[in-house]
Formats: structure tokens, sequence, C-alpha cells
């Protein structure tokens, strides 16, 4: 299995109920076409109530809408992947609940050190609390760290507390991390995940899909993120892509896509995958794809014109020398 195909494994972290296992539930039962395993990461606290699993440590049911649920504690969570990740289960994307009281960043740092080529970081999701938030940060003063660590931040229990003041500083307190709105953790899977291969990516993201499928979800959609496509024939400047990388803008969440460059010997299929700060890209031959650069941006508050221009601006119709490519490469699996 290509790397490009690796499967994605989402952290759901957050302060004790915040609601964690909400969210997951929620994933769970609007997955559509998506498969999704999951993994209680709860030190044998086994919380995924709403879907019954009544397991021990290491149990792992075929559920009835295609997921699959099990139970770990830290040390099993690599032979979990590892299961999960079989190319016979199909599964789209792995999410795991971290415990109320678990530290995201050794999730994460264990993640990020797996060795396992099947599954990638796909990013370290912040539940908070919004009735609680202000509670909470007195009480625990680390979870002001927590939230600056997170990749997306979701704000819970607006059904009780939507306040736009309240959007401004979580905004604030984790510095910029794109924040999306919800009740009942109601956010799409597609902010988080694609379905793999069953669509073609053009689809995977697009709002109509969403629009189609779930009204309940997209009532939450306009006002929590937006996603902006970009394509160009023209092959990009690797030196001004990666400049563009580095300066991200603090809504966007996670980008995707093939990007061509036009450097002799490095004429490949570039798959450009970001989560947060993450970014890594994939490289592969075309095959019967036209080259060419086709990526989806996904975040909040995003400036579409800005993001456009930004990225026609890294254009480079030129061929260009191997030294133009080679910062990019350290990037590249
Ligand atoms: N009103 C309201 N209640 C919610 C919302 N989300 C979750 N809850 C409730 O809050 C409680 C805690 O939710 P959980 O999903 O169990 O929270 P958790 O973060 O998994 O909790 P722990 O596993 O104990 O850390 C439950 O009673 C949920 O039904 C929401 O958006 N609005």
């Amino acid at each position: 299995m290509s790397t490009s195909e690796a499967i994605p494994v989402v952290l759901v972290a957050g302060y004790l109920g915040s609601g964690k296992t909400t969210l997951v539930n929620h994933l769970l039962t609007h997955a559509r076409d998506h498969r999704i395993g999951v993994i209680v990461n709860d030190f044998g606290r086994v919380n995924v109530d709403a879907l019954a699993v009544a397991g021990q440590v290491d149990a792992m049911l075929p559920m009835g809408n295609g997921c699959l649920c099990c139970a770990v504690d830290t040390a099993g969570l690599d032979r979990m992947l590892k299961r999960l990740a079989e190319p016979e289960l199909g599964i789209d994307a792995i999410v795991i609940e971290a415990s109320g009281l678990a530290e995201p960043r050794d999730l994460v740092r264990m993640l990020l050190s797996s060795e396992n080529p099947r599954v990638a970081y796909g990013g370290l999701v912040e539940v908070v609390d919004a009735v609680e938030f202000e509670a909470n940060r007195v009480r625990h003063p680390e979870l002001d760290e927590h939230l600056r660590f997170a990749d997306l931040v979701v704000l819970n229990k607006t059904d009780r507390r939507d306040d736009p003041g309240l959007v401004e500083l979580v905004r604030k307190v984790s510095e910029g991390r794109p924040v999306v709105r919800s009740a009942f953790g109601a956010i799409d899977p597609g902010l988080l995940f694609d379905a793999r291969e069953r669509k073609p990516v053009a689809r995977q993201l697009s709002f109509d899909d969403l629009r189609h499928s779930d009204s309940e979800v997209h009532e939450h959609l306009h006002d929590a993120y937006r996603s902006v496509e970009f394509s160009s024939d023209t092959p990009l400047h690797p030196r001004h892509l990666l400049a563009f990388l580095t300066e991200r803008p603090a809504g966007l969440y996670r980008m995707k896509g093939p990007v061509r460059f036009a450097v002799p010997g490095y004429d490949d299929r570039f798959l450009l995958q970001t989560v947060g700060p993450y970014l890594r890209f994939h490289r592969s031959p075309w095959g019967a794809e036209a080259p060419a650069t086709r990526l989806v941006l996904i975040g909040t508050g995003l400036d579409e014109d800005d993001l456009l221009a930004r990225l026609a601006a890294c254009a480079e119709p030129a061929e260009l020398p191997e030294r133009a490519i080679l910062p990019l490469l350290k990037y590249c699996e």
C-alpha cells in the first residue's frame, strides 16, 4: 500500500465531560460512506456508550453501520492501529478518543513516532465545553496549552451557550487555531477526513455533497468552515509553495491535493497533505492523471481571494534547477 493511501488518525481530546464521546458517536452515525475505526484510549474505561460497546480492553466489535470499535490502553495503541489499518477492513479514518485526563501531546507524539506506514497523523481535535470554558480554565490552567497544541478546536454545547465573544476568546487563547462551533458534537466528518477512493477527490469536499447529505449537519456547515479549491496547469515553484506553506493562515485546518513542479527529474505527482502545522508530500508517478496542481484547503475564516492569489503567485512556468526542489524533499515520504 502506498503512503498516499495512509489512513488519517484523528485524535479527539478535551476536558472531562466536554463532549468527546458525543462527537465521536456523531461521526460514527453520520459517517455516510466513510468507514471509521474508533479507538478508545481510555485507560480501561470503555465509554463509547451510545454504541453500547460493553467490551474489555482490546475488544473489537464490528458495528452494524460498518464501523469498528475497540478499546485499548496506551501500550496497545500501535497494535490496534495496525489491526484497524489492515487493507481488508477498508477503513477510511481512525478516530482515537482520548481520556478526559489524557495529555494530548503524549498521544500526538506516540502517533507521530508510529512506524506503521499505513497510518498518518490526521490532526488533534480539542473539544471545549462552551458552558464551562472559563471555570475549567481556572481549575486547569493546562487547558490553555492544550488548545494551543490543537489543530482544530470544537467549541461544543453551543445549544446551551452560543456567545460570539466566547468564540473570540477561544480563538485568542488557542492563538488562532481554527474554531468550529457545535451542539452535541455535530460537526461534518468531511471537515476531518475524506472518504478514500470510493469517490474522486474533486467530489470529496464539495459543498454539494454536504448540502445534500444531512440537513442537521448542514445547518452548522456554512458558518463552521469552508473549503477553497485551487487548480493550476502551470507548475508551481517549490520554494514559493514552501514559503506559502510555512506561513499558512491561522484558520487553515487541512490541505490536500496533487502538486506539479517543473524540475527535470522531479516531474512526478507530489501529493500534498497538511493538518495544522504538519506537512508532508507523497511522491508517485502521475499515471493516467493529467499533471496539474489541484488543492483543496479547508478551514475557518479563510479569505478565499487572498489564498487563491497567494497560490497563483507560486506558479512558475520555467524549468527550474534541481536545487529549487531540494528544501521540499525533506517533507517527502
Ligand atoms: N446540552 C448539551 N449537552 C451535551 C453536548 N455534548 C455533550 N453533551 C452532554 O454532556 C455530557 C458529557 O458528554 P460526553 O460526550 O460523555 O463527554 P466526554 O468528553 O466524552 O466525557 P468524559 O469521557 O467523561 O471525559 C453528556 O451528558 C452529553 O449528553 C452539547 O452540545 N449540548
